[in-house]
């Protein structure tokens, strides 16, 4: 039996569910045993909210865990990642996404058309306030915090005190509670956050065996889908708690009439958004390519917002300009 690789993770019931998921699939692929170490992150500790502490707490940890080599690879949300690179780290594994969608959970049932005016809606995202406020259905949206079950006890069990809240689909799957889902919204409502529903497998990038070991995780269309949304978020230089919304999908596409015959032809379609916080000034582009220009094809797009007046829109939010990177999600 070979030595097990440590696993490093937070003790969320999230972060403890996800990797759990990808130490069985690394040990089902290779055979390898796989340890749960668990790192206790500033994040953690503080009581303090997160817009103030930045979510960057939350991987920092983490990522100095493997820098110090008391663990060997580490799972991230890869909504949570900064966009600028770790030095000396390396993000070894896409595993197939989750589906990337938000959900609303709402009392008896509703769906979001279905919450009268003034129903109380919680959610911390910027990015979500900013898009239910432009629906306009005159939704009374609260800012909540907290992990995914302190935020669903907002409106499910006895301390309800909402009307409904909204979650990343994807964190509910894997924490097993998709049945308090009442709506999955359509991204052409409810944009989801750049990389939402996909997880980061990191490692030392001067541990070559096991960058070539995770490798057996990876999901090509998964990663070319991440790397486009996260190229837009990159390029508008905003942070993961900006209102900046991207979604890909990779499709089978049509092939050019030269192609010889079973040939599958794939395409990359990209929709983005930046979105003011009352929702009166409202981005959203789409564009399509081929997986392989992914990065290409998120810098373009971003570069088309820009044209449009995302930079004033992200402005307002204490942009914080060329070379800085924002910090702070409120989800
Ligand atoms: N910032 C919080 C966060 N980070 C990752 C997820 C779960 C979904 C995912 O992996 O994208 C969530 C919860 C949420 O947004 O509801």
């Amino acid at each position: 039996m070979s030595t097990p690789l440590r696993l490093g993770t937070r003790g969320s019931t999230l972060a403890m569910a996800q990797s759990g998921q990808v130490a069985d699939a690394l040990t089902a692929a290779t055979g390898r045993p796989v340890e749960l170490v668990e790192v206790v992150t500033a994040g953690d500790r503080s009581s303090a909210p997160v817009h103030r502490l930045g979510v960057g707490v939350f991987v920092s940890a983490l990522r100095d865990a493997l820098t110090a080599g008391t663990i060997d690879l580490a799972v991230h949300s890869y909504k949570d990642l900064p966009t600028a690179d770790a030095p000396g780290l390396h993000i070894a594994a896409v595993p197939p996404r989750q589906d990337p969608r938000d959900a609303l959970i709402a009392r008896d049932g509703r769906t979001l058309a279905e919450l009268p005016p003034g129903s109380r809606i919680g959610t911390g995202a910027l990015r979500r306030i900013a898009q239910l406020h432009a629906l306009g259905l005159q939704l009374e949206v609260t800012p909540i915090r907290g992990n995914i079950d302190t935020r669903l006890g907002r409106v499910v069990g006895p301390d309800a005190d909402l009307d409904a809240v909204v979650l990343a689909r994807a964190g509910l799957v894997r924490i097993g509670r998709a049945d308090v889902i009442t709506e999955t919204l359509d991204p052409m409502l409810m944009l989801p956050a750049p990389a939402q529903g996909a997880l980061a497998v990191e490692c030392r990038s001067d541990d070559h065996d096991l960058v070539e070991l995770l490798a057996v995780l990876d999901h090509a269309p998964s990663r070319a889908a991440v790397v486009a949304e996260r190229a837009l978020l990159a390029t508008l230089e905003a942070g993961c708690s900006a209102p900046v919304a991207a979604y890909a999908i990779i499709a089978e596409g049509e092939p050019a009439s030269s192609a010889a015959e079973g040939d599958v032809v794939e395409e990359i379609y990209l929709r983005g958004a930046v979105i003011s916080p009352d929702g009166t000034r409202d981005l959203r582009l789409s564009r399509t390519g081929t997986p392989a220009d992914a990065a290409e094809i998120g810098k373009a797009l971003a570069a088309e917002l820009l044209e449009l007046g995302a930079d004033s829109i992200l402005g307002q939010e204490g942009h914080a300009g060329p070379g800085t990177q924002q910090f702070g999600s409120t989800e």
